[in-house]
């Protein structure tokens, strides 16, 4: 599975101070998974929370689950100290909360060495910088940190998500230019599925990657949402088909259901069947 194939469908927050969440991961049909030693961990569990995840993560078992580690930022006192813990880690990248710059990439590198590097976007500045922290060779993939950046623009709640719209567009179009993967933000009312398959559909219409999660409770919506629909893996099939066939009649242009299908449009459709195929695999292990 390349970066582009591998589902990033559901992207589960899981408090590294809870043992029992951190077993019962193991058993959830998430496509990733971020150990949190950032906002979800008390100031006084913080040590103890790297000790735990790094014993965890030891013992294993999160198969094909990603297994993203949140640090604390480099302007607290657990920063520094996390960011040397997660090199010793078995994990398979390092999320960086509020990236302002590329140079905090740079200066996590130093710690981290070749480990993949994730930013949270979730403040005005990141917004700003979008493209210089998507193009940092290390970055692999953003999360929309949408909590953090409705407090820092003093922005309300809607459900349509208006405050957000212009963070969001300018990190999508970063992690789109640099082929990226990125993130959705939280919903936070766990409970409401419908507003979460509502904000999951939006997200999927805009081209993210994926749902963050903060409850177990709320990953079959996402998974289902940002899967492939069966009426869409059928769509990419037949303008596979139909346009192989007119380029054996010497034509570059195909037409299926009263639209046109040129070479683009085979590109995304391969590129969805990849990404159904790569579902698939998950669902039969
Ligand atoms: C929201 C919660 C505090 C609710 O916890 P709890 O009351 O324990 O829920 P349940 O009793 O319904 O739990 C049922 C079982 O599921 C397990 N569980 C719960 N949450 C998780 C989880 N996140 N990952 C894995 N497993 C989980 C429980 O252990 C129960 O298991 P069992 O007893 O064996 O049946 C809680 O869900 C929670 O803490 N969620 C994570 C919150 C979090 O991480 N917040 C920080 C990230 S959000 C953020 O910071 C975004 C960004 O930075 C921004 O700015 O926007
Ligand atoms: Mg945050």
């Amino acid at each position: 599975m390349t970066l582009n194939t591998r589902p990033f469908r559901s992207v589960l927050y899981l408090p590294a101070s809870k043992e029992r969440a951190l077993d019962k991961a193991r058993t959830l049909p998430v496509d990733a998974i971020i150990f949190d030693l950032e906002d979800a961990v008390a100031p006084e569990e913080k040590v103890r929370a790297r000790e735990t995840l790094s014993a965890a993560l030891a013992t294993g078992g999160y198969g094909h689950r990603a297994r993203i580690v949140r640090i604390n930022g480099f302007d607290t006192e657990f920063g520094a100290e996390d960011a040397k813990a997660v090199a010793q880690m078995e994990c398979d990248a390092v999320l960086l909360p509020k990236v302002g710059h590329p140079e905090q990439i740079d200066a996590l590198a130093e710690i981290t060495g070749d480990l993949p590097v994730w930013a949270m976007m979730e403040t005005p500045r990141g917004m700003l910088n979008a493209a210089q922290i998507a193009a940092h060779p290390k970055l692999a993939g953003m999360v929309m940190g949408t909590n953090d950046l409705a407090r820092e623009l003093n922005a309300r709640a809607r459900a349509d998500r208006l405050a957000m719209m212009p963070g969001l567009g300018l990190c999508l179009l970063a992690a789109k230019a640099e082929g990226k993967i990125v993130i959705d933000g939280v919903y936070n009312a766990f409970k409401d599925e419908d507003g979460l398959r509502a904000e999951c559909k939006q997200g999927r219409d805009m081209g993210f990657d994926g749902k963050s999660l903060i409850h177990p409770a709320q990953i079959d919506v996402a998974n289902y949402e940002f899967a492939p629909s069966q009426m869409e893996i059928a769509l990419a099939r037949r303008q596979i088909a139909a346009f192989n066939h007119a380029q054996s009649e010497g034509r570059g242009i195909a037409v299926v259901d009263g639209q046109i299908v040129e070479n683009l449009h085979v590109v995304t459709a391969q590129g969805l069947l990849a990404k159904a195929q790569a579902i698939e695999k998950i669902a039969a292990e």
